[in-house]
């Protein structure tokens, strides 16, 4: 694999592709879970190819799996802030007030086993904001919830991006392409561990006519001429 990509600052960009195509593998190199071979990675200017995980200015969400089952929603938030778990009032404080913002108080005490998946994601999200990591990395996270729901998730990462005070570059994984339409700002085809396109949501979805893209998004590409 080799990938070749540069993401401007506060940028909202979608990875597509095939299945294998290597769009986790790129996850993974930014977030540091892999080191590459061979090139360099460069966030916020900065090199930093062989930084440990925990080192690197980025927060990262998956489908499932976001939230610790022995802790409270509240306490779950809270540990974004704290990763000790020794819960200040302030920190409590704070977790509930992200709680409140996307319509979620009610659920403060309950662990995740008591929550439905959408709601599991909408506490993982309140946890990314809060920690105000500049480079959000986000793994098919919605990808289990039906269409209605994910838009919603969408709309929700649009209002937290919005409110934060500097929106953070947003990298997006997702087996749904029409996801990126009304949200992200630009997409990427990834097909055999390579980006082979890039471009405005508009002009991936709707007019570029590469065939392995249009056969990825199952459409034949457009007869041109008479
Ligand atoms: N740690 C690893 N070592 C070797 N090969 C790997 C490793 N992880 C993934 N691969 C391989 O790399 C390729 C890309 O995998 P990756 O998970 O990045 O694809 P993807 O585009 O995210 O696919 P999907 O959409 O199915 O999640 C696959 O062929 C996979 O088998």
């Amino acid at each position: 694999m080799r990938f070749d990509i540069h993401v401007p600052e506060g940028e909202w960009l979608a990875l597509i592709g095939p299945s294998g195509a290597g769009k986790s593998t790129l996850l993974d190199l930014v977030a540091g879970f892999l080191l590459p071979e061979g090139g360099t990675l460069r966030l916020l200017g900065e090199d930093y190819t062989k930084a440990e995980p925990a080192e690197r200015p980025i927060g990262m969400m998956f489908q499932d799996n976001n939230l610790f089952a022995h802790l409270t929603a509240e306490e779950n938030i809270a540990i974004g802030l704290e990763p000790r778990a020794r819960f200040s009032h302030a920190a409590r404080l704070q977790a509930r007030e992200a709680l409140a913002a996307i319509g979620l108080e009610d659920l403060a005490n309950r662990r995740p086993a008591e929550m439905s998946g959408g709601e599991r994601q909408r506490v993982a999200l309140a946890r990314l904001f809060l920690r105000e990591r500049p480079i959000l990395l986000l793994d098919e996270p919605f990808a289990a919830l039906g269409p209605a729901l994910r838009q919603d998730m969408l709309a929700l990462v649009a209002a937290l991006r919005e409110r934060a005070a500097a929106p953070p570059t947003i990298v997006m994984v997702t087996h749904h392409p029409e996801d990126a339409r009304g949200f992200a700002d630009r997409i990427a085809f990834l097909d055999a561990g390579r980006i082979h396109l890039t471009g405005t949501v508009e002009h991936i979805l709707d007019h570029e006519q590469d065939p392995r893209l249009r056969a990825y998004l199952g459409q034949a590409p457009r007869v041109t001429g008479s």
